[in-house]
């Protein structure tokens, strides 16, 4: 056996280390509490609402929570509460990427298990993220590089190409998902698009250069 033949030692391609670091954290958000993820919902709203973009925000873009992700129902509900117009992703055929406008919690409904709840109302188009002062992006982990491991399906990664250039991409975490970009970057793809902060239930951290 020579150190360069099939390669069982090298080191493993990003999207191959990836898939990995999504099953580990993916496993560990399993082992988070109910009590554990609605403490973590009321500071991550409060956290976000504190930030001063989103005080100045009429327009703020957020994901609707599955179970055991960073949980933004108290978030979306307070922004609605102060007038701001929330959008949130629409999946079409294909998991088309769009847009609906929040209307209130009733109106947040699961389409099928396991996708993300939706609102009902108009699928407006993904040129409509351009309305957005403020982007809320789920992640299962970020570096302090602003590197954004999400879900896998490259979803936000293309939606983002139509945020308005100055709108700060705020991503959600757990505590412990945060990583120093100098000792353990998370592995990034061409396609990756950084993330500018982070909030997790201790607080809301700048990102990037
Ligand atoms: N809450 C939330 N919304 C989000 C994202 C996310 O990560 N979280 N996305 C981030 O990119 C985008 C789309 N994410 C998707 C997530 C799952 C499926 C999906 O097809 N799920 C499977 C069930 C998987 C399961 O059981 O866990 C299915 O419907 O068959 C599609 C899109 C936009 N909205
Ligand atoms: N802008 C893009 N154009 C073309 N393909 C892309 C783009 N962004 C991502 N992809 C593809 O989508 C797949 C998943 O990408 P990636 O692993 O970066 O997802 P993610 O950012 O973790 O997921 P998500 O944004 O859905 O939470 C990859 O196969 C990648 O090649």
């Amino acid at each position: 056996m020579t150190p360069m033949s099939e390669g069982h030692l090298r080191a493993p391609e990003p999207d191959e280390a990836k898939a990995h670091l999504r099953a580990v954290i993916r496993r560990e958000r399993l082992q988070r509490s109910e009590r554990r993820r609605h403490e973590a919902a009321a500071a991550f709203r409060d956290h976000v609402l504190a930030l001063p973009a989103v005080q100045a925000a009429s327009c703020v873009s957020v994901y609707a929570s599955r179970p055991h992700e960073p949980s933004t129902g108290p978030l979306i509900e307070a922004l609605h509460v102060r007038g701001v117009r929330v959008l949130i992703p629409l999946l079409g055929d294909g998991l088309q990427r769009g847009w609906g406008v929040y209307r209130g919690v009733d109106d947040l409904v699961e389409r099928a298990p396991g996708r993300p709840p939706e609102p009902s109302g108009d699928f407006l188009g993904s040129v409509t993220l351009a309305e957005a002062d403020v982007i809320v992006v789920p992640a299962l982990a970020v570096d302090t590089s602003g590197t954004r491991l999400g879900q896998g399906g490259g979803w936000y990664d293309r939606a983002l190409v139509d945020a308005k250039p100055d709108a700060p991409v705020v991503a959600l975490t757990f505590s412990g998902e945060v990583r120093d970009a100098a000792t353990d970057p998370l592995p990034r793809e061409p396609h990756d698009l950084g993330v500018d902060m982070v909030i997790t239930p201790e607080g809301a951290f700048e990102l990037g250069a």
